[in-house]
């Protein structure tokens, strides 16, 4: 609406002329914390107002005096951690206790998806729209990074279909080998950090202060669960089935998820994937096996922060390639 375009406006001129003090004069005119609150305003309303986002906007353009900091995010449910599985033992223990708290002796199904190595963030749709993007922190409090999210390669800024008002999607950002590689290899050139791997790329790209930096890095994100939804959404009782429900709204999930009709169907999956590790665009260090039925996971609950449904199988260390 044209007073969220009128506040944009005025808060490009008044971050422009500030930038110009801030490189040209060694006095500029404001506090960096006043220059910070007016920056992320207009973040903000670029966010909610995707029309209003243009090239010249201070928001877009390198050079623009970086934040000072991330302001925080309070998860409105926890982001939660996973339990490690080592062996084929300890996952059929995992399998076997579910069984015996279920007191179930029919098989269960379970979701089956490859690890991403890489960094966990929640993101926030209003109306379809992008409007908040958030790293895991603590699990209960994260970082904003709004902007840096915004630069993920394969992502929605708009969903499609008929999504619901309110939806947290959460999910791993990654930076494919490839990317990888050939940024580290740009970098080298250049004189300039490198990264030890894809996953401290990722991590690192994400909690850059300067998103046109974090923009010229190739991020990458699959969805792997939701956080809030707004009432009234009917979601699938099935962790496979809401994943397709992601997909159907636009947003990016791993082709390689399937879901099994029972515990020992993991080991197949757990071997499949494990033998084409090396093949796939992203780096994984194991697979996440989840009870695929919603009311069993509600059965289950959890314990401190990680799910009694979900286990990270992972696989073995793979020597470390020193680059
Ligand atoms: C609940 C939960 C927590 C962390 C996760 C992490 C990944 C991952 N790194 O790919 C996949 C998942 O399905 C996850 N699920």
């Amino acid at each position: 609406d044209n007073n969220a375009a009128q506040r944009a406006a005025q808060l490009r001129a008044l971050i422009t002329r500030y930038n110009r003090e801030y490189y040209e004069l060694d006095e500029p005119s404001i506090p960096d914390a006043e220059y910070d609150r007016l920056f992320r305003e207009l973040q903000q309303l670029e966010a909610e107002h995707p029309q209003l986002l243009s090239s010249e906007s201070p928001t877009q353009k390198v050079g623009s005096k970086p934040l000072t900091s991330f302001r925080q995010v309070q998860h409105e449910t926890p982001m939660l951690s996973l339990d490690n599985a080592f062996s084929e033992d300890e996952f059929s223990t995992f399998v076997e206790r579910i069984k015996d708290r279920l007191d179930s002796s029919s098989e269960i199904a379970f979701c089956c998806e490859p690890k991403l190595d890489g960094a966990a963030v929640s993101l926030l749709y209003e109306h379809g729209v992008l409007v908040r993007g958030a790293t895991r922190g603590d699990g209960q409090t994260g970082e904003d990074i709004t902007a840096n999210v915004r630069t993920i390669r394969n992502l929605a800024l708009q969903l499609e279909g008929d999504y619901p008002d309110r939806l947290e999607v959460r999910g791993e950002v990654f930076m494919p080998v490839k990317a990888f590689e050939r940024y580290n290899e740009q970098a080298l050139a250049r004189g300039e950090k490198v990264f030890a791997n894809p996953r401290n790329a990722a991590a690192g790209s994400l909690r850059q202060l300067d998103s046109s930096i974090t923009a010229q890095r190739p991020l990458h994100f699959y969805a792997y669960g939701m956080g809030v939804v707004s009432t009234g959404t009917t979601l699938a009782d099935s962790h496979y089935e809401r994943l397709q429900q992601l997909q159907s709204w636009g947003l990016p999930v791993s082709d390689e998820v399937k879901r099994v009709a029972d515990g020992g169907s993991c080991h197949g999956y757990y071997q499949d994937i494990l033998s084409r590790r090396d093949a796939l665009r992203y780096e994984i260090d194991g697979v996440v096996i989840k009870v695929d039925s919603i009311p069993l996971q509600n059965d289950l609950g959890f314990v401190s922060r990680a799910p009694r449904w979900a286990i990270a199988w992972k696989f073995p260390a793979q020597e470390e390639i020193t680059t």
